[in-house]
């Protein structure tokens, strides 16, 4: 699948020290499974990490789930043998965490591509995404977001960049909105994805849904988790409606009529459908089959 083609609703974190969540990171259906070199790992655990990490990507099948790893940051002694392991294990995504500017990627780029010449592996094939956690990574995420042709998006990461901000995270999120808008922004007009923060309290799931139905309202990709208990909901938060799927379908056809006339644009019940719609349309289906709530012929199945 081509990257910038996949749904990445749900992005789960894996610390890479921990053998049993390793192993199973595959079973729980998350879109995109990232382990951690980084901030999950100690110090004196960083070489067995990434070698855990390198074992499994080799050992274990993840099925469709897109693999990402974090690196240590470019500030550490970590980051290069952690880019040369995962290049080696075929990793298919890079995250970089504390990214202040585009300097950052290029150096990261240069990295990934000597590795790839190094092991083999097709120049190009290892895409790349950037953590925001400062003030500094937000006021320059347009450079970082287009910093590389293998960019497939950038995430906020709203604990380090609360502490960056002298706040802390509260529950209505007050403190995010101009991140968030600004990544939000920097990553559309980079033409990649924008991933939002982690919400460290499991046990507040009516909070954790406030906070999906604001980030699905704003135009986020998804949303990096950490932990299996937060995929349904995000789901379910992105799942398109009945209505909204039968609505897709009638664009679908609609366009296919003014195609079959010669024409890029056609009125449906009043309403212009072009290209912008039809681009929309085309999301709510790929998330309506993502979530099983069509069968083959595009009947709806769901509740
Ligand atoms: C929090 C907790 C200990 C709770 O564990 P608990 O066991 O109490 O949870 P339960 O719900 O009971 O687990 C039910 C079943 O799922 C299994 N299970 C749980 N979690 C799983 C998982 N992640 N992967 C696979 N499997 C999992 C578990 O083993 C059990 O399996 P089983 O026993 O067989 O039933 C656990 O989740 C966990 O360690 N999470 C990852 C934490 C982490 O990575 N933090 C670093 C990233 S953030 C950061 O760095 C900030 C950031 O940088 C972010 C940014 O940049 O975006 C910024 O600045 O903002
Ligand atoms: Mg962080």
């Amino acid at each position: 699948m081509a990257a910038d083609e996949r749904l990445r609703r749900t992005m789960m974190f894996v610390p890479g020290n921990n053998p049993g969540l390793i192993k199973d990171a595959g079973i729980f259906g998350v879109d995109s499974i990232m382990f951690d070199l980084e901030d999950a790992v100690n110090m004196n655990e960083k070489d067995s990490a990434r070698y855990l990490v390198y074992e499994a990507l080799q050992t274990f099948d993840y099925g469709n789930a897109e693999l990402v790893v974090r690196i240590n940051g470019l500030d550490t002694p970590f980051y290069e043998n952690d880019i040369k392991a995962m290049v080696k294990a075929g990793i298919d995504v890079i995250r970089l965490p504390k990214t202040e500017n585009a300097d950052m990627i290029h150096e990261l780029e240069n990295l990934v591509e000597a590795a790839e010449k190094e092991f083999g592996r097709e120049v190009g094939s290892t895409h790349l995404m950037a953590a925001i956690e400062s003030a500094m990574g937000v006021v320059n995420a347009y450079e970082i977001a287009s910093a590389s042709d293998r960019m497939i998006g950038i995430a906020l990461s709203a604990e380090d960049y609360t502490t960056d901000m002298k706040t802390h995270r509260y529950p209505d999120g007050q403190e995010l909105l101009y991140a968030r808008n600004a990544i939000l922004h920097a990553a559309r007009a980079a033409k990649i994805a924008a991933f939002d923060t982690v919400f460290t309290n499991l046990d507040d799931e009516e909070g954790f849904i406030r906070e999906t139905k604001l980030i699905h309202q704003l135009g986020f990709d998804g949303k990096s988790l950490i932990n299996p208990r937060q995929i349904a909901p995000v789901n379910k938060v992105y799942a398109p409606t009945q209505k909204e799927i039968l609505n897709a379908q009638n664009v679908m056809a609609a366009i296919e009529e003014a195609k079959r006339k010669g024409s890029g644009v056609i009125a449906m019940n009043g309403q212009m459908v072009d290209r912008p719609v039809v681009l929309r349309a085309e999301r709510v289906m790929m998330l309506a089959k993502a979530n099983n709530l069509i069968d083959a012929e595009g009947n709806y199945i769901g509740e």
